[in-house]
């Protein structure tokens, strides 16, 4: 029932298939993982199908290895009219010692359209309840204040030596 499962988690092993030549699985694997998961989370929040719309604050913080017990964990922090925000934290657990720590971080944000090509929707609003949660909430407006600006410093940047391109200098 949408409005109602505020937190997804996917639960499986590292494969062979998902690392790199040092043994320890490759950072856009980890992204492919935290979309899907978001992917689940943002469904099953708005009932409808999402667009992934930015990453934000993502970080490796611990490599994952063949083998590891791999959890991501999406945590709806923030909603918006048509927008939601989720926590995101992957973590590895080593099956010999059952030791666990966090590997990856993110705020991922998804948009509810009204149709796979459509337009984006209104989602089921969630309002914070406990102190953490307005903690939580005000973290995911500071990421995507801070992701916006880094988007327009990528566009001065992309102006500025747009005319090089333009005259066929640089491809
Ligand atoms: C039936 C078929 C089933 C198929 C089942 C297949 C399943 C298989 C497995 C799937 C596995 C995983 C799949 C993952 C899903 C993809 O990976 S989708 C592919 C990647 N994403 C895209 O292609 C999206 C491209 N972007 C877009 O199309 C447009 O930017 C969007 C998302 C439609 C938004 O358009 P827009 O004109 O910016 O709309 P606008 O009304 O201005 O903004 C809408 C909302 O976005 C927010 N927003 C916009 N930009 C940003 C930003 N940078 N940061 C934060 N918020 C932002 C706005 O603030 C606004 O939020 P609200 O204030 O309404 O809450």
């Amino acid at each position: 029932m949408p409005g109602h499962q505020r937190e997804t988690s996917f639960r499986f092993l590292a494969q062979p298939t998902d690392v790199n030549f040092g043994g320890k699985v490759h950072g856009g694997m980890v992204m492919k993982w935290i979309d899907q998961a978001g992917y689940a989370a943002a469904v099953g929040w708005s009932g409808q199908y999402c667009v992934t719309v930015a990453v934000g604050g993502i970080q490796f913080v611990r490599p994952i290895v063949i083998g590891d017990l791999v959890t991501v964990r999406c945590k709806l922090i923030r909603t918006g009219r048509t927008s939601m925000h989720f926590g995101v934290d992957v973590f590895e657990r080593d099956l010999k010692t059952q030791a666990e720590t966090l590997a990856t971080h993110c705020v991922i944000t998804f948009v509810a359209l009204d149709a796979p090509n459509g337009k984006p929707a209104p989602v089921p609003p969630w309002e914070p309840k406990t102190e953490e949660d307005r903690l939580l909430e005000a973290y995911a407006v500071r990421v995507t204040e801070l992701t916006r600006q880094l988007e327009a410093e990528i566009e001065r940047v992309r102006e500025a030596i747009a005319p090089d391109d333009l005259d066929g200098k640089a491809v």
